[in-house]
């Protein structure tokens, strides 16, 4: 028998035809990208033929010694002071992402994200998205699709409702004091952002689902283990190459986490479905998530009550019920930690939080959280408080805009150039105009009182430049929710807690180099959903009582 027939012959056809089909994928994406921007004379760094701007990427890492870990979006800082002239370049990093437009001045800002260009989110946010809302969410859809789900969630989120939630945040919050007491008493260090993550968790919980998960209290139930489980994988993916995410093992972990849970939000649809229909839920006081998708369906549907839920409602509630239990929790996790680090580094900051909050609630702690639930506005007296957030969300901003461009757009400069966004992804980004020199007096430099002076400092903020949130039509829907979070978890612990960084201690337990610094910052931003610090952020608490 001939050594290239049978099964033999047919592997190295199929071989060879994925190897044309990828060569001649390549070619065409390298030649698009070379004749609509290399060609043109767009900014951008030394492009190759054969591997686009893989090689820059790399450049990068090695110029700035970037651990392997950090973020994408901290990368592209670290590359935006070689673009300092025209605070936009162009990358081409394809396979891994189509056309890039990173961009980072105010201006191009803005005209990404106005109402004007009323730009979409491009359908590369899809793999990541997909593997933990399972679907086509409101975070990533367009027109119409999208409308129809920011309208049926929009109300759960106005700041009225939202600070009539201070109760559900403060009995969540009592029980993260609990946990924190037992760490400080048992001295151990501790990785404090897992803590943070599972606490946002339960208050995640209970504003979109309607349930009381205790994870800080107990093992985390199989639909919180099986989200977080996913976010850890994918971010594995994340880290060595995005094809990792396409692996038969991770996709398989996505599939079979998706399914606990898909099963687990039906389950709570079909019991929140029954209460309704029993009368059981005001709809003027209840707002959760799930209730507010059911009080649309059963809208839609009053003058034909269904028995049970349309199974199409039900696969489209399921995929907003795990993207928002998913956005609720976990970027507010990550702030939270950098809070406590910034803190730990800046005592007399950390002072003055403590001088408000005993002006605001008294000394007494044991009396914070019920002046909380009966007085919820006294949190808008937080003036420092919210500042000292607002710096932390300056510095370390999770996430970015991300915008899928268009041909009929353009980006405009005051000296009268304009850069095309047709078959671009633009990305702006937050952690590099966050500290632009451009924008910001002292621009590294933790200052929370440039939050509060006015317009004669020279602290005073650039409008606009601070955009953690993001602005227009695709700004963040939990933004009052997470800053309320935020105000009420600093104000019923950091009168009671010291938190001591221990990365030191860590590094030396695990055996890692110096290696892993930025900027002189071993709490560089690493993925897993939001940008988190690294490792965790090590670190040891200490009661003050
Ligand atoms: C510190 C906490 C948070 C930060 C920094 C943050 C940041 C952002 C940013 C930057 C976007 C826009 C992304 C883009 O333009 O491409 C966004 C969108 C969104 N966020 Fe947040 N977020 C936070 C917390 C929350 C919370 C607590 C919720 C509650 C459910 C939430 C729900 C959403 C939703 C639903 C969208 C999509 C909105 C749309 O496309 O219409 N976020 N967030």
């Amino acid at each position: 028998m001939a050594p290239w027939s049978g099964l033999p012959l047919a592997l190295v056809i199929v071989l060879g035809g994925y190897v044309l089909y990828g060569c001649v994928k390549m070619i065409r994406a390298r030649r698009a990208f070379y004749y609509s921007k290399v060609k043109p004379g767009l900014p951008m760094p030394k492009w190759s033929p054969i591997f686009g701007h893989l090689l820059a990427m790399k450049s990068a890492f090695d110029k700035y010694k970037l651990p392997q870990d950090i973020t994408r979006a901290n990368i592209f800082t670290a590359m935006a002071q070689e673009f300092s002239e025209s605070d936009l370049w162009y990358m081409d990093l394809w396979p891994f992402f189509n056309p890039l437009l990173l961009v980072n001045s105010l201006s191009y800002a803005t005209q990404t994200c106005s109402h004007e260009n009323n730009l979409g989110k491009p359908p590369d946010l899809e793999p990541f998205m997909r593997a933990i809302a399972g679907g086509d969410s409101v975070f990533t859809t367009n027109g119409e699709e999208w409308k129809h789900g920011r309208d049926v969630f929009t109300s759960g989120f106005n700041t009225n409702y939202i600070l009539g939630q201070t109760g559900h945040i403060v009995q969540e919050a009592e029980e993260y004091v609990e946990v924190l007491r037992k760490l400080a008493k048992s001295g151990e260090m501790v990785c404090i952002d897992q803590v943070n993550v599972k606490y946002t968790m339960d208050i995640g919980g209970i504003l979109t689902l309607n349930q009381r998960f205790n994870t800080q209290a107990e093992d985390a139930n199989r639909f919180v283990s099986a989200i977080r489980h996913t976010i850890n994988w994918d971010y594995l993916g994340e880290l060595r190459t995005p094809l990792v995410r396409w692996t038969p093992l991770i996709r398989l972990i996505h599939w079979y986490n998706g399914r606990i849970m898909k099963n687990y939000i039906s389950r709570a649809l079909d019991a929140r479905y029954i209460e309704w229909k029993a009368g059981n839920v005001d709809p003027q006081t209840t707002r959760t998530a799930i209730d507010l998708a059911l009080a649309d369906y059963i809208n839609r549907h009053k003058d034909k009550p269904t028995e049970t839920l349309d199974p199409k409602f039900k696969a489209w509630a399921i995929v907003q019920l795990r993207l928002l239990f998913f956005v609720a929790h976990d970027s507010t996790s990550a702030t939270l930690s950098y809070t406590y680090l910034m803190l730990s580094k800046h005592p007399a900051v950390l002072a003055k939080l403590r001088s408000e909050h005993d002006l605001v609630f008294g000394t007494d702690l044991s009396r914070v959280p019920t002046l909380l639930k009966d007085q919820p506005h006294l949190l808008n007296k937080l003036e420092y408080t919210t500042a000292v957030i607002k710096e932390v969300l300056r510095l370390y901003p999770p996430a970015s805009g991300f915008r899928l461009g268009r041909p009929d757009v353009h980006l405009h400069d005051d000296a009268g150039n304009s850069y095309p966004t047709d078959n671009t992804r633009i990305w702006v980004l937050h952690s590099a105009l966050h500290v632009h020199a451009k924008y910001w007096e002292q621009p590294d430099a933790f200052l929370p009182q440039r939050w509060l002076v006015g317009p004669e400092d020279p602290l005073y903020p650039v409008k606009g430049a601070w955009r953690p949130f993001e602005f227009g039509p695709r700004n963040c829907l939990g933004q009052t929710l997470s800053m309320l979070d935020l105000r009420v978890t600093l104000a019923m612990v950091v009168r009671r807690f010291d938190f001591e960084e221990a990365y030191g201690e860590w590094d030396r337990v695990n055996g890692v180099s110096r290696e892993r610094w930025v900027k002189g910052e071993r709490w560089y931003q690493v993925g897993g959903g939001g940008a988190h610090p690294a490792d965790g952020l090590p670190c040891r608490v200490v009661l003050r009582e």
